[in-house]
């Protein structure tokens, strides 16, 4: 999240709406390799592959933080980019998912279009990995704030891979060495805006529920909207969803399919979703910043731990045919959006 300045603008979240609760894991914790801190993301990764991160009192978290702070106030200006200049650096599905999405593009469970726009920004441009995708001149103004939050950002997911790595007795490297920053991957940085809800009919669905595909996602929020469902419970089921509340100086991490995928089911990728922002949040517009790590293109998506996860023939593709396959079954209604993994470890 933000550092505690962006909180002071906005309507307070409510008290009286059901929250998530969530383990909040130190970063200075995790760089000095506290154990009981370690344990607390393993934890935190099985039970419900989330959990929040607090960035203060560490340095690298502390530079994070201050560079979130200006992305939010440069994520508005872009989102608020006029639609014509939005229109002009379209996102190109299937073929390629950088640029603007737009609003309505994609449906809610209802079947009704969502309400929200995303701007992803490859990791492969920023790093010199490829040619940079497009972007309209505003984003070439902030270049060098995007390219220094994402590699700060990913000392964070390279911290967390290798905590995890580590509780799971597995070489500290396993998954960092599968999401080198500088190969090619579909790892971006995100910016999401979901729309204001002051009218009744928006009391619903902004981004439906899914699973993040990649490794590791770091979410930054101020408004509240997101929604997780509760380990057991069904997406249908509105009582089975809790709204996380966003914490100053914190983000929130968490696991992608690929994690579970690269364990065999031991860490957790869970269900979640933007709903509208609670109480009298819902009249402002709420803008998030993320960063989705994906695994490099060519990786092996074979379990590190021995048992595959549920379905065994995936262990035999590269990461791009993984995601490839999944995005085409999701788009062909095959595949049913559910949370997976969070096996017991078995020692
Ligand atoms: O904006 C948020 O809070 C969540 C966004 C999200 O889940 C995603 O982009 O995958
Ligand atoms: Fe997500």
């Amino acid at each position: 999240m933000a550092s505690e300045k962006l909180f002071r603008d906005i309507p307070p979240f409510p008290e009286n709406v059901p929250t998530m609760p969530m383990h909040t894991v130190s970063l200075a914790g995790l760089n000095s390799r506290d154990e009981k801190t370690a344990q607390q993301a393993l934890d935190a990764c099985q039970e419900l592959g989330f959990f929040l991160v607090d960035l203060r009192g560490d340095e690298l978290g502390e530079a994070v933080m201050e560079e979130i702070d200006h992305l939010f106030a440069v994520g508005k200006d872009i989102m608020d980019l006029p639609q014509d200049v939005k229109r002009a650096f379209l996102h190109d599905i299937p073929r390629s998912f950088l640029g603007f999405k737009p609003r309505g593009h994609a449906k809610t469970e209802t079947e009704e279009p969502d309400r929200f726009e995303w701007f992803n920004i490859g990791q492969d441009g920023l790093m010199g990995t490829t040619p940079l995708q497009p972007l309209p001149a505003l984003v070439h103004t902030h270049l060098a704030l995007f390219t220094s939050f994402l590699k700060h950002a990913q000392r964070i997911v390279a911290t967390v891979s290798a905590t995890l790595a580590r509780q799971l007795s597995l070489p500290e490297d396993t998954f960092s060495s599968l999401q080198t920053p500088t190969k090619p991957s579909g790892t971006v940085v995100r910016l999401i805006k979901a729309f204001a809800s002051p009218a009744a009919q928006d009391l619903r669905t902004s981004m439906i529920h899914h699973t993040d595909f990649g490794t590791v996602t770091l979410l930054a929020n101020v408004l509240g909207g997101l929604q997780i469902l509760t380990p057991g419970g069904c997406a249908a089921d509105e009582d089975a969803w809790r709204w996380v509340r966003p914490q100053p100086g914190c983000l929130i991490v968490n696991l992608g399919d690929a994690m579970v995928q690269w364990t065999g089911g031991l860490l957790r990728s869970n269900v979640h979703r933007i709903r509208y922002p609670p109480g009298e949040q819902r009249f402002v517009d709420r803008y998030s910043l993320a960063l989705l790590v994906r695994p490099e293109r060519d990786a092996s998506m074979r379990s590190k731990v021995g048992a595959e996860a549920d379905d065994a023939e995936d262990a035999n593709l590269t990461a791009w045919e993984w995601e490839v396959k999944k995005a085409m079954s999701l788009s062909r209604g095959e595949a049913v959006m559910k949370s997976t993994g969070g096996k017991p470890v078995v020692v």
